[in-house]
């Protein structure tokens, strides 16, 4: 887990939309070979929707071949209405850039069958070879998506009733009125997100604080599904100050610090790699181990090594299709990960100063330096050095 915390929700979103425009461009997608992007509304996201839009005005991405699945959508309002998911994409996001109209995919919350719907969408990811990346917001509760608390944790695309607090949180998109906001959504499952190569998480304000602590403190649990990402090889929570009230100081401290001795010391956020996640069903072997040079192995004998072990076993059984009431949660590939294989890292966009090591006192010569952290400091003749 990777909590990243910075001061204010402008510097949260500007840290994820950098990172994205980074993951994308090492990735380097063609037509054959997207990145498959997983993307959320709400108000958290909008500010990283911006910076998207912008760097795509500079050049400095492209979304040509990106791929993107939202993560759900109101039931029985129009699509045209000014508060379904659609309309929130289009507005901040998909009008503004060049991702392939094509390429858009959100679930239909006026299908003719709701359950159909759901079925083909979790069809229609696996066909791409999966999500790669898989933005996500959380409701004041800690709902993903609209993984509402007591969601399964093998939930997969589904028909969901929305939580009475979640309606109350999102009536102030339908003029405060709880009658207008829609009871039922489709969404993607919390297994859904949990398969996705990475997870990255946005989490801003005072009101999310206790949801942020549960998730992070606590155990796994239903009734705070965003605690699932404890599950997941590679989640990455970028935070406000204010997110970060309800957690010990200690927590705070640690993740600070963990960021920034993990880049000076070339141990940065760990990225899923081919070997990691087994080629895709439409890649072929040759441009699998191209994706694996191009994300600077640190080892790469070992790397090539564990991706042709892979590819010989990678005749992976083609998942059944899921269906609404006995979901067959395929086996998540992210966690068959061969043990030879050396994690690929990311960069880190921005660092913010605090560096654990500053706390630590300095050795001295004759200390035992454990000893002095316990602030018992014994000389090393009363060890018997
Ligand atoms: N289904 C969406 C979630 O995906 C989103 O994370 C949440 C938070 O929205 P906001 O960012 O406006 O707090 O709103 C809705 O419930």
């Amino acid at each position: 887990m990777r909590l990243i915390i910075r001061d204010d929700p402008a510097s949260a979103a500007s840290f994820i939309a950098k990172y994205i425009i980074d993951r994308i461009n090492a990735f380097a997608p063609t037509s054959e070979h997207p990145f498959v992007l997983g993307l959320p509304t709400g108000s958290s996201p909008i500010g990283i929707y911006k910076i998207l839009v912008e760097k795509y005005k500079a050049g400095e991405i492209s979304f040509e071949n990106v791929v993107t699945f939202n993560m759900d959508e109101y039931i029985g309002i129009p699509r045209e209405h000014p508060e379904s998911y659609h309309t929130f994409m289009y507005k901040h996001f998909f009008s503004h850039v060049n991702v392939h109209p094509s390429n858009i995919n959100i679930l239909n919350g006026n299908a003719a069958d709701l359950e159909a719907e759901c079925v083909a969408y979790e069809r229609k990811i696996k066909s791409v070879g999966g999500i790669d990346l898989f933005l996500g917001g959380i409701g004041p509760d800690g709902h993903i998506a609209f993984n509402e608390p007591g969601s399964s944790l093998a939930s997969r695309t589904r028909v969901k009733t929305l939580a009475y607090d979640t309606i109350i949180a999102n009536s102030r998109f339908f003029g405060n009125d709880l009658d207008k906001v829609p009871k039922m959504a489709l969404t993607v499952g919390v297994q859904t997100v949990l398969e996705a190569r990475e997870v990255v998480i946005i989490i801003t304000g005072a009101h999310k604080a206790l949801a942020l602590q549960r998730c992070i403190e606590g155990g796994v649990n239903h009734m705070w599904t965003l605690s699932s990402l404890q599950l997941h090889p590679h989640p990455m929570i970028v935070v406000d100050e204010d997110a970060t009230l309800e957690l010990q100081v200690k927590t705070v401290k640690y993740f600070k610090s963990i960021e920034q001795v993990a880049a000076s010391q070339g141990f940065e956020q760990i990225l899923p790699s081919a070997a990691r996640t087994g080629p895709r069903h439409n890649t072929a072997p040759s441009d699998a181990a191209q994706i694996a040079a191009k994300t600077k192995p640190q080892q790469p004998s070992l790397q090539t090594k564990a991706l042709s072990e892979l590819q010989t076993q990678s005749s992976l059984p083609e998942p059944n299709s899921p269906s609404i009431l006995s979901p067959k949660p395929t086996t998540n590939m992210l966690l068959n990960a061969p043990a030879t294989e050396y994690p690929v890292r990311s960069h880190t966009p921005e660092l913010v100063m605090d560096n654990m090591s500053s706390r630590i006192p300095e050795f001295r010569e004759g200390d035992v330096p454990f000893d002095r952290l316990e602030g018992r400091g014994l000389a090393a003749s009363q060890v018997g050095a």
